[in-house]
């Protein structure tokens, strides 16, 4: 699905408007009754008191419409005019006018923190006070009506994005913006639902289909991109009758030293897992019997030391996964060196491997092209250098990736593939997966894809969300807290299978 900018999102809402010959109040209309009718679902005429705060634009026209409509199937509703303006926009004025008409009580005006009302805990508020128009920081006492509405318990949800965040900036205040329970979006998310510092305030989204222009919506590029199984489906590559396993290549994991073998384990199974028709762990001595026992199916060759101080091979490897557990003594760097220079295999590098490059980044100018890079966010800092926000991170590594040509995966919650403008955000995943070794996983998945063939950004993108999807099903089977490592492993085939899972169709009743 795709995301689009504020500017972008604005001519969609013009070219709706041109090409259904439609005004722009009916249009608000249409989304505003999406926003009731999943409340009128859930609520099911609950005679729960709901507050309805709206703005002087057409995010508070929204609410109004909202207001009209729980006013007319009988929930009890008070509505607030935040007055941060005398600029009211033309259709919250039609939709002023249209509350009044059927309108219990009159719309109460605020103009300052005298007028607010007291909020009890097992109220709802709906929260229609900015839209993706804010473009400025707030006045007081508005920053401070919405710390107001924080304060208070009320379940929240936020029409289209949540009061006080900006769509394509980090707020002025972070306490300034309201922490919706729901965020009814429409159309289409916005990218700051999925950074770390302004994902916190959309905790969950409801994304509601306006039928804005199919074709614009199509034709336009986009800033970002969000993965699900839609997205990921098309780059499945099944596998042949007639094949073999030489058909699925051989992937070869580099890594490990004395204490971390154990990550090579998990990176040489998950390519296992994942398709891989061979793999090869090359580690140092200390991990021969290590990984021949807890990986039967993989081969192992060995460098007689501790740490790696030579990775040679008298094979081309079909794709390579390296760094995981690699120290970084002068000897390891040293053959990390001396392997970059002649590798031309598909390549992902992963932790130590990336602190290495971090350190010598002369070695970055002998990357394949479109290498992979997987940095958690430390790594990404030494990579990068610092960042000022989540918006300069990503217009960094924007940069990183076109310098160097290569595909750049930021790992967290909503792990983020960048390949020069393009971002991929992923969306499967959950804080159980923040467990040693998960990252192992990641690098071991995705070289598994690249040694079936998968194209690099296909394999990144891919690998992000079967290791995500993964994740999930573990965490369906154990709770967050005990999922481990080894559990994402054991959960790819089934995180394939889901893939190609059909949504049940209730069972019909028997006559
Ligand atoms: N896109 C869609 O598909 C559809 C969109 N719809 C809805 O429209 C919403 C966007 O509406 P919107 O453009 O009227 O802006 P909104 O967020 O209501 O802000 C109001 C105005 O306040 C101003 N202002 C800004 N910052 C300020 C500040 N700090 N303090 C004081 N004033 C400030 C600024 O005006 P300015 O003063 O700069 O001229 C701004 O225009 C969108 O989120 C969705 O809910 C649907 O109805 C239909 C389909
Ligand atoms: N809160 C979270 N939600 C979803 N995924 C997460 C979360 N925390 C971590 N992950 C995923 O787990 C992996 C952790 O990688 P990393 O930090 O390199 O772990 P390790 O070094 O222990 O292998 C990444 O793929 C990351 O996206
Ligand atoms: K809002």
């Amino acid at each position: 699905m795709k995301i689009l900018s504020v500017q972008q999102m604005r001519m969609a809402d013009e070219a709706t408007i041109t090409s259904e010959k439609i005004s722009s109040l009916e249009l608000m209309e249409r989304a505003a009754t999406k926003v009731f009718d999943l409340l009128h679902n859930r609520l099911q005429g609950t005679p729960i008191p709901i507050h309805v705060f709206c703005g002087i634009g057409n995010n508070g026209g929204d609410g109004l419409v909202i207001s009209r409509l729980l006013e007319k199937h009988g929930y009890h509703v008070r509505t607030y005019i935040v007055n941060f303006s005398d600029n009211r926009s033309k259709d919250f004025l039609a939709n002023y006018d249209r509350l009044k008409d059927v309108a219990s009580e009159w719309p109460v005006q605020l103009k300052s923190k005298q007028d607010f009302p007291t909020l009890l805990d097992q109220d709802i508020v709906i929260d229609a006070i900015f839209g993706i128009g804010l473009n400025r920081p707030l006045v007081p006492w508005v920053a401070t009506l919405i710390k107001h509405i924080n304060k208070s318990k009320c379940f929240t949800v936020s029409v289209d994005i949540p009061s006080g965040l900006y769509a394509d900036k980090i707020p002025d205040d972070p306490e300034s913006v309201i922490y919706s329970d729901v965020t009814v979006t429409f159309q289409l998310p916005k990218l700051v639902f999925f950074l770390p510092q302004t994902g916190i305030y959309a905790r969950d989204i409801e994304i509601v289909d306006i039928g804005l222009n199919r074709e614009f919506l199509q034709q336009s590029p986009g800033i970002a991109e969000l993965i699900g199984k839609n997205e990921v489906l098309p780059l499945y590559r099944s596998r042949f009758k007639y094949s073999h396993k030489g058909t699925y290549g051989h992937s070869v994991l580099v890594g490990g030293s004395y204490g971390k073998i154990g990550s090579v384990v998990l990176a040489t199974k998950a390519a296992l897992k994942t398709g891989s028709g061979l793999a090869t762990a090359y580690v140092p001595e200390c991990g021969y019997a290590i990984v021949q026992t807890a990986v039967p199916e993989a081969m192992v060759i060995t460098d007689d030391d501790d740490e790696l101080s030579e990775i040679d091979l008298d094979f081309k490897p079909s794709a390579v996964g390296i760094g995981i557990g690699l120290g970084t003594n002068e000897k390891t760097i040293k053959a990390l060196s001396n392997f970059l220079k002649n590798n031309t295999s598909p390549i992902v590098i992963d932790a130590d491997g990336i602190n290495i490059l971090a350190k010598h980044p002369k070695l970055l100018e002998n990357l394949t092209t479109q290498t992979i890079i997987t940095p958690h966010p430390k790594e990404l800092e030494r990579l990068i250098g610092r960042w000022k926000d989540d918006f300069d991170k990503l217009n960094k590594t924007i940069e990183f990736s076109k310098r160097h040509d290569c595909i750049v995966v930021i790992k967290g919650a909503n792990s983020i593939t960048v390949y020069k403008d393009q971002l991929y955000i992923n969306n499967t995943g959950n804080p159980g997966m923040a467990t040693a070794g998960s990252g192992d996983v990641l690098t071991g998945i995705i070289t598994g894809l690249l040694s079936q063939g998968y194209s690099p950004l296909h394999a990144a993108v891919f690998g992000v969300y079967l290791h995500g999807s993964a994740g999930d099903e573990a965490a369906h089977q154990t709770g967050f807290e005990a999922v481990v490592a080894g559990d994402i492993v054991a959960n790819i085939g089934t995180a394939f299978l889901e893939l190609f899972k059909q949504r049940s169709i209730p069972d019909k009743k028997s006559s």
